[in-house]
Parts: structure tokens; sequence; C-alpha cells
């Protein structure tokens, strides 16, 4: 463990005519590390911080801040970098971007790729989390429910579904006082073209809502968490994660215009920043009560103040004389927020605690294809000096936002190995293609019930879509159903594709299907359904297409999927 303050940096966004006039030696950078501002009476404040990026400063200058963060993260430390500033600073835009200047989010991930590609000793998979936090209520972003909200560009719409129809989230405290946000969904990706597609969708439900200060503004703190977990040959497990957060925009209602609702959102918004700021005083002050539990956002953002997480806060101006007084709140806040101090930890690599008997072999119904290879599979296995066992992990369903706990393994009915990891990582995992040699439990067919409404399959079954898009679907690269399995467990058992039909992230990604449970292929079809829906509504055809492909991914055996 070692003390290590937080980073602040303050990056001031470009002037637009919308923000009036400005009196450019109102802020100054009198080196990359000092800023000045000029207060309306004329007084100077001068502001020492980590970094300061001018008017001119880009995504990926800014970016190159933000990687020795992930380097950490692959070491086992947890980090978290957040974006805070008054509303229409540029927060938004420089932790989401768009997909002609992206910021710190999409560069992240696939930064993160690039590194895990280099690493040939381990198995990494990575997920991600993503949650809003708005009127002091969490809703997850991934949540179907949330409905598909608009996949265009998010700045301009608000046509989510509103907050009340939501399911809310609850906050734990485990007992060691991490804070768990319960039922939050933890997706795997294998490259960073799925994690946009999948949070492009997400993104786009986040609620945004027109004001005079910013067309797009953000009604919501959003906090995305990249979770990495690797595994090495000889077992041992290593986890840590990285949370980005956008926050919301502080608001003075005398230049926002808002309106009854606009105003309780802000009224929230403002509400829960005044507890972040609470809460650094605390630190500074070694109060004896600091006031996390006071509101969700500093519940959830509790590790990376005063916690084990390595942090960043990025502290975004808006320049325009109107903006003068929150400048000068916000460097108040940035400074006092780089005294904070963190005692920043790494999570210990674990060992595999627990040695048992293979489990017995069931017959599996989820990849008939690779019951073929199970015995090759195996030698494999042998060849490489590795036991042919498996160690499945346990799927979770919730994610700790404070440091991760270590893995304690237990033994399932069908002596299965699975820790139960008091951390964050995600509900599915790999152990690796070699040591993989039984199959997961039989599927049940999705179809239209009670539990499962929302996408009826019944007229697959009757040999006819009500789907065109199904059709196609179905009719993949030209290959029956059984072609398909057949050529998919080719690809397993060499882990490459060559055909283009099925690339090695998704050989990458069947791996993983096995691993889930029954529940959570079912809920990973039906959301890719609903996305390929949303898709062919949207007359995106070619995304539609690969989100029914990715649908089928989760139950390639189920009968029902036979069209012809
Ligand atoms: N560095 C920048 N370069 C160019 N344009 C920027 C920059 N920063 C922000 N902008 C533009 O300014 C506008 C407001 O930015 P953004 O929506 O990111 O603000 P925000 O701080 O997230 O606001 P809110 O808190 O209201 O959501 C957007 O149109 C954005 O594209």
């Amino acid at each position: 463990m070692r003390k290590s303050n937080i980073q602040v940096h303050v990056r001031i966004r470009p002037h637009k005519p919308s923000d009036g006039p400005w009196r450019e030696d109102s802020l100054s950078l009198p080196s990359n590390r000092t800023i000045v501002a000029i207060s309306e009476k004329g007084r100077a404040f001068t502001y020492p911080l980590s970094h300061c990026h001018d008017t001119d400063s880009t995504q990926s200058s800014v970016f190159e801040h933000v990687e020795p963060l992930l380097d950490k993260v692959l070491e086992g430390t947890n980090a978290t970098a957040f974006c805070y500033g008054v509303t229409g600073s540029g927060k938004t835009h420089t932790m989401q971007g768009t997909d002609s200047d992206p910021g710190i989010i999409p560069r992240a991930v696939q930064a993160l790729f690039d590194r895990v590609e280099e690493l040939d000793d381990r198995t990494t998979v990575i997920s991600f989390s993503f949650v809003e936090i708005l009127k002091d209520e969490v809703y997850d972003l991934q949540d179907a429910s949330n409905g598909s909200g608009n996949s265009g560009n998010r700045r301009w719409s608000n046509s989510g579904p509103k907050a009340e129809q939501r399911r809310k989230l609850d906050l734990r405290t485990d007992g060691k006082g991490n804070n768990t946000v319960a039922n939050m969904q933890t997706t795997v990706v294998s490259s960073p073209e799925e994690f946009r597609d999948l949070y492009n969708i997400a993104a786009a439900t986040r609620k945004v809502a027109s004001t005079n200060l910013n067309h797009g503004s953000s009604r919501s703190h959003a906090i995305l968490t990249l979770y990495v977990h690797m595994e090495w040959e000889d077992g041992s497990t290593q986890q840590s994660k990285i949370c980005l957060t956008d926050l919301a925009g502080s608001e003075n209602n005398n230049l926002t215009g808002n309106d009854a609702e606009r105003m309780r959102e802000s009224s929230a918004i403002n509400k829960s920043l005044s507890t972040l700021k609470t809460v650094v005083d605390a630190i500074n002050t070694n109060a004896s009560r600091i006031p996390y539990r006071d509101c969700k956002l500093t519940r959830i953002l509790q590790d990376a103040l005063g916690g084990t997480a390595a942090g960043l806060l990025i502290c975004c101006l808006a320049p325009g004389n109107k903006f003068t007084k929150d400048t000068i709140n916000t460097l108040t806040f940035a400074s006092k927020a780089s005294q904070v101090e963190n005692a920043v930890s790494t999570n210990e690599r674990t060992a595999r605690r627990v040695s048992v008997a293979p489990p017995a072999a069931r017959p599996s119904t989820a990849l008939p294809g690779a019951r073929a290879s199970l015995a090759s599979m195996q030698r494999s296995a042998t060849s490489l000096g590795l036991s042919p066992q498996r160690s499945a992990l346990a799927p979770l369903r919730s994610t700790t936002f404070g440091s991760l706990g270590s893995s304690s393994g237990s033994v399932n009915r069908s002596g299965v190995l699975r820790p139960s990891i008091s951390a964050n990582v995600s509900r599915t995992m790999t152990t690796g293609l070699p040591r993989r040699t039984t199959m997961s439990a039989s599927t049940r067919p999705v179809g239209h019930s009670k539990e499962n409404p929302d996408y009826d399959m019944s007229h697959v079954a009757k040999g006819k879509s009500t789907h065109p898009i199904d059709d196609a679907f179905t009719k993949a690269g030209g290959m029956t159903l059984d072609e398909a399995r057949a050529f998919y467990d080719r690809c397993r058992a060499a882990e490459t594709a060559t055909d283009g039909l099925l690339d090695p992230a998704d050989t990458t990604k069947g791996t993983l299907i096995e691993y889930m449970t029954e529940e959570e292929r079912g809920s990973r079809l039906r959301s890719w359904v609903r996305k390929g829906r949303s898709y062919t509504d949207g007359g995106d055809l070619d995304q539609a297409y690969k989100s029914f492909k990715n649908a089928w991914m989760y139950q390639p055996d189920n009968d029902k999927l036979r069209l012809q």
C-alpha cells in the first residue's frame, strides 16, 4: 500500500459564441501545472494542479495522462478517473467524446485491449458495467428495461424512458465497507468494437435534456466500470477495475432557464455535488465522520476519495465571463481534491485455492458440436501439463466499488470449483480453452412466458418468422445450423477462425458463454434480440444482423431456431 494524492487536472474547452463575452486574461496558465483565475472583483487566485490542458488540447493529449492508470490496472490496482465541472464545460466531451473525436472511455477500452493482446502468459477477460445516478437513484444503463433509447446522437435526444419506468438498483455495503450495486449487469466484451456497440446503446439511454447552457445536458452522473480479470495457467487470478465517471454538471439556475422537472434534477445534481465537496473537506480536515453515506454518488466514489484506488480528477472549465464564479468554485474544489490522499493498494494475485476431483462430465445440449472435440481438448490440456479440470467461476450479479476482496473457493454440488469473489469481476469469466473439459448444463429454450414476455420464439418453432431479419440471420453465410455448428467447433478446436463467419473474438466469446448460467444466456440472448430489432427498426441492417448473430451464439442448439 502506498499513499498517493489524487491527480487533479484542469481542461478548458474552446470558447463558443453562445458563451458570450470572454475576458481572456480572466484565466491564464503560467505553466502547465498552475492556473490563475481573476474573480469578478479583480482578485487573482492561483491554483497549483497536476496538469492544465489549454483550449487547444486534444482528446489524445488528454488521454496520454489517463494511460498510466491502465498500466496500474493491469498490475492489479483499482483506478478511478472522473470529470467534474459546471454544466456545458466539456465533461461528456472529455469522458465519452464522439465517434469522430472519441474521449477517454473508448480510448481506454482500445488501449486495454491493445495491452492485453501483449500479455500472452495469461487469459484476460474484460467486462463492464454502466450505471447512472439520477435524482439520487441508481439505474442500470445496460438494463434492457431501460428501453433502447436513441441509438443516434445522444446529445440531441431525450427519448429514453422516464426514470419512474425503470428499475431502481439498491446500493449495499458489505462487511468490509465496500459499496455494491445490487443486480447490476456486467457484460463481458471480446473486442473494442463489441464494447462500442453495447456502450453506444447504453449511453443513448442516459438522461439528457436541453437547457439554456447545454443543448445536450446530462441530467445524471454516469459511471462506467471496466473490470479486468486475469488468470494464469497455474490457476492463479488477479482482478482490478477502472471507474470512468462523467458527473452531471453543477448548475446555476439563473442561467439554465430550467423548468420544474429540470429544477428537480438540478437540485439533486447540486445536492450530490455539494456532498462530494463536503466529503473532500471532511477527508482533508481528518473529520471523525466522512459523510460518504449522505448520497449515492459519494458512496459509489468512496474508493476514489480517500480509498484504495489511484485517482484522477479532470475539472472542466467553460470560458465566458458569465462562468467566472463557477470557474472559481470548480478550481477551489480542484485544489481541495488535490490534497486528498488515497492508500493505493494492489490486489493480490490469488493462487488457486482448492483442488477437487474432476467433475463428472455432463452431457451438454449447449454446444453439441463441441462434445466431439472434448477428448481432443482433454488431450491438449494434458499435453500442456494442465489438469483437465474445470475451474468455473461463479456468476455474480453485483459489483463492488470498494477494494477488491480475495477469492475463496467453495465446491458446489457437481464438484465444480466456484470461487466466491467478494469483488466486482463479471458474472462470466473464462479459464481458457485447454482447461475447458466439461460442458455446461443444458439450456432451456427461451419462449414467451411471464418471466420472459419480450421475445416470442413460437413463430420460429412453427418454421416461419414474423420478422424478416430472423430469416436473414438463420441463413448466415448460407450455412445450415448444423454446418455452422461444425464450423464453430472447428474454430474452437483450432482456436482460430478462417472463413470470416466467426472470428477469433467470437471463439473467445463462445468459451465465455459456456460458463454462463442458463439464466444469463437467456438474458443475453433476449438483450441481443432486442438490440437487433431496434437496429432493424432504425434501418441499420448490418448492425441488426450482427446482433442476431450474437443472439444465436447464446443458444446455438435451440431446435426452435431451425427455420428451414
Ligand atoms: N474540448 C472541446 N473541444 C470542442 N468542443 C467541446 C470541448 N468540450 C466541450 N465541447 C462542446 O461543448 C458542448 C458542451 O460539452 P459537454 O456536453 O461535454 O458538457 P458537459 O460538461 O458534459 O455538460 P453537462 O454537465 O450539461 O452534461 C458540446 O457541444 C461539446 O461538443
